[in-house]
């Protein structure tokens, strides 16, 4: 397996491009087997869930083709109406093949989904949405059998919690059902903004997405359609904290700076000079940091929890105490521990953890157990005086495009081994 080599500390300079989001891509590919004819989606990163979006759309028989950034998805060969354990495992998103597959099926056969580990992650408000849609779902041995006897129909939905990847099943599933579907407490994530906005440029008819009520009136068949996806706003956010961490000046380009406003306040407060021009981000870091107050993890426009482990990251070189409250997620702090190999100081209560600031880390070999903890651990590298070999580098490889060749670009000292 190979690991990430740094020497450190090095200073970032230059502009960075940020690719396509990860969260925003996977329900695009999911929702695309609604389609009627062959999608186009641009600015696709290239991911490892990626990869095995395009080998659960393969398997249900869609013709799909990539070049580069761009994925050409042909979904009216599918004939498949099952996703195999192997490749339901690999990532959380493979859930949201459930309502596209039942909606343009009839039938789906699929089991429990993986993705990062950061506490239990049920799927309860997914089936309980579809369940009130009219569909049956048989909960047989970790294996869901889900059919549609009568067809999707329209409901009224109330989620008691804003989640995202139900929100993104609901919208998918009503896109073609019969009737109208209304979904309160919906996820406001620009990336189910982005989602309702592919579907509608294919003919759906889904209005207040990105607000809490979301209005979707089923239509009988939708198109293909080309469609870019937006910029991944925790990579931004991931490579703000790199530059800020080592002190650094940088430009984090080709991103919607609205969709990076939830962290731009703690770069501001630990003393970074932040300014926007269009679609950049230009981050000027002080030579030490300032702590950060608080810093609480809340569901969009609150500051999103998959930036909490970078972010925390950039504080263990602060001067003085942050803290950080984890609401998302039960178990999101596995990072810690690695992050105390590296020299810092951080005690976790409960949903609690409490960074106190070091004036040094130093290099050590450390472990990614989870996407943005990982990408925490190469943040602290990056800061770190020696070596730091950082294993583990598939839940990087989730979220990240070569984020080794990214940040050697910039000037780091990075190396995939
Ligand atoms: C692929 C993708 O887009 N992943 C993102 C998505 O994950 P995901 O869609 O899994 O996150 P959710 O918003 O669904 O989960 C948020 C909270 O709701 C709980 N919950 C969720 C569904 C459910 O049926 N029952 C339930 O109790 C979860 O356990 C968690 O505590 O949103 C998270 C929260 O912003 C992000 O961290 C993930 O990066
Ligand atoms: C938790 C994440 O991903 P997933 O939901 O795919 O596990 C993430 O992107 O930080």
């Amino acid at each position: 397996m190979s690991e990430l080599l740094i020497q450190g500390p090095n200073k970032l300079q230059g502009e960075i491009h940020i690719h396509g989001a990860k969260n925003s891509t996977l329900p695009l590919m999911a929702a695309s087997l609604l389609c009627g004819g062959q999608c186009i989606l641009h600015n696709c990163p290239i991911l490892s869930d990626v990869d095995t979006s395009l080998k659960i759309l393969r398997y249900l028989g869609c013709r799909v083709e990539r070049s580069g950034s761009d994925v050409a998805i042909d979904p009216t060969s599918a004939n498949e109406y099952e996703i195999p354990d192997l490749l339901m495992r690999e990532m959380r998103s493979s859930i949201i093949f459930l309502g596209a597959i039942v909606s343009s099926m009839g039938r789906a056969e699929l089991s429990f989904p993986g993705g990062c580990e950061l506490g239990p992650r049920p799927i309860d408000l997914h089936l309980l949405a579809l369940r009130k849609m009219g569909v049956v779902i048989e909960e047989d041995h970790g294996c869901l059998k889900c059919s549609a006897p009568n067809g999707i129909q329209g409901a009224c939905i109330n989620l008691s919690f804003p989640s995202v990847g139900a929100t993104e099943n609901i919208i998918i599933a009503a896109s073609r059902a019969k009737g109208t579907t209304v979904i309160t407490n919906a996820a406001r994530e620009p990336e189910i903004w982005d989602l309702a906005d592919f579907l509608n440029s294919c003919g759906a008819k889904i209005q207040g997405a990105g607000e809490s009520t979301v209005v979707i009136e089923g239509v009988k068949s939708l198109t293909g359609c080309e469609h870019s996806v937006i910029p991944d706003r925790i990579a931004a956010a991931t490579y703000l904290t790199a530059a800020a961490i080592t002190g650094s000046t940088l430009t984090v380009a080709s991103v919607i700076p609205e969709h990076i406003a939830p962290v731009i306040p703690v770069f501001e407060e630990c003393g970074c000079q932040i300014d926007v021009l269009d679609h950049n981000i230009k981050i000027t870091a002080p030579k030490r940091l300032g702590r950060i107050k608080s810093v609480r993890t809340m569901p969009y426009p609150g500051f999103p929890t998959d930036a909490q482990a970078p972010v925390m990251a950039m504080t263990t070189l602060a001067d003085g105490t942050s803290i950080f409250v984890e609401n998302i997620f039960e178990s999101r702090y596995k990072h810690v521990g690695e992050l105390m190999r590296l020299g810092a100081t951080i005690k976790v209560e409960g949903r609690v953890a409490i960074v106190e600031g070091v004036s040094r880390l130093s290099g050590a070999p450390v472990e990614a157990a989870d996407l943005r903890g990982g990408a925490a651990l190469v943040v602290a590298g990056l800061a770190a005086q020696g070596t730091t070999l950082i294993s583990g580098l598939k839940h990087l490889d989730r979220g990240y495009e070569s984020i080794e060749k990214s940040l050697a670009l910039l000037g780091a000292d990075i190396k995939r081994i």
